[in-house]
């Protein structure tokens, strides 16, 4: 897949507005609060990942910012304008993957992507459309005999068609193979190399480090971490393993360490994961002390993700950082 033209500049903007602006956002369903406030950016040439296990609020956020759907507080903005009541202004800037797409089965693939195009100001030609995504095969192939992967990657034609400034792609590689999830990976990374803003949400932690500049974690409507991968990450223990004969002496107490041994196995905890390993390594080569499958690691986004998802809202909650900054 080949992302081959810049999308569209926006109409003139002052360089400091952000392509996406959500500010302090709620969504209510009744009396439920799906959406509690959540605020991020993301500029010109940037991905934002939003990550959170089901139900976590990151459809709800989506919606507002794709014009269908009202916010029951804050505000959302694209290139400065609002996306339900300034539509027109939106649209020509917005591609949207919805996480279902429903298209009738009965017509073609090129049937599809035509009439979709001429609603648009100015669309890529069909055929480097269906290049992109690599469907320009299946292009007289009905939609309904289309293999899952194959239909989202119809979807995902929809959402470049009018090349637009920002892309909003709601799990944008669920239902693909691992080599067409990597393709779409690719695209996005081209598009947003060309200039794109994109807010992607994904259940991938892969696909969320693969491309997202900054990663934002929801929880019951809120977002409770937010960073680089890297502070993500960061914001966990490293681990340190190894297993001990049955001789060995008694570990001493390491600074900073969080020791959890079950003999012969040996897991430690730290926030210092160098000074850690120096003090345990000089202990084991005073005492002669083997020690056996030694693994260091800093902590993943996968954990931090899991550590966040599985904790009670009072222990996440102070997490919270802004994901603007
Ligand atoms: N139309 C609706 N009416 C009432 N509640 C809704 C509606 N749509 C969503 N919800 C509720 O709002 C909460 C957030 O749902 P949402 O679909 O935004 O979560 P999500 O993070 O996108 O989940 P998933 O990862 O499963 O897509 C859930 O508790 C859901 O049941």
């Amino acid at each position: 897949m080949h992302p081959t033209t810049a999308p569209a500049p926006p109409s003139p903007v002052p360089p400091t507005v952000p392509a996406v602006e959500v500010v302090d956002l709620r969504r209510r369903y009744g009396s439920f609060e799906a959406v509690r406030g959540i605020s991020f950016e993301v500029h010109p040439g940037e991905v934002l990942a939003v990550l959170g296990v089901n139900g976590a609020g990151k459809t709800s956020a989506l919606e507002v910012l794709e014009g269908l759907a009202a916010p029951s507080g804050g505000s959302v903005r694209v290139f400065g304008r609002d996306p339900q009541h300034e539509r027109s202004a939106v649209r020509r800037h917005l591609g949207v993957l919805l996480q279902a797409s429903g298209l009738p089965g009965d017509l073609t693939v090129a049937e599809t992507v035509r009439p979709w195009g001429r609603t648009l100001t100015d669309p890529r030609p069909v055929g480097e459309a269906l290049e992109m995504v690599d469907l320009a095969g299946r292009a007289d192939v009905r939609v309904r005999s289309l293999s899952g992967g194959e239909r989202r990657r119809l979807d995902l034609t929809l959402a470049l068609l009018g090349r637009p400034a920002v892309l909003v792609l709601d799990e944008p590689t669920t239902g693909l193979d691992p080599e067409s999830r990597r393709s779409v990976w690719t695209l996005v990374r081209g598009l947003v190399d060309d200039g794109a803003a994109v807010v992607l949400t994904t259940h991938h932690l892969e696909e969320a480090e693969q491309l997202a500049d900054r990663i934002a974690i929801m929880r019951a409507g809120r977002i409770v971490l937010a960073g680089t991968r890297e502070e993500i990450a960061a914001t966990q223990p490293a681990t340190i393993t190894f297993t001990l004969t049955a001789d060995a002496p008694a570990l001493p107490s390491l600074p900073g360490v969080r020791a959890h041994t079950r003999r012969p196995d040996v897991e430690l905890h730290t926030r210092a994961l160098q000074p850690a390993l120096t003090a345990l390594l000089t202990w084991a080569a005073e005492h002669r002390v083997v020690l056996a499958g030694l693994q260091a690691r800093s902590a993943s986004l996968e954990r931090a993700f899991l550590a966040v998802a599985d904790a009670e809202p009072a222990a996440a909650e102070p997490a919270a950082a802004d994901p603007a900054a």
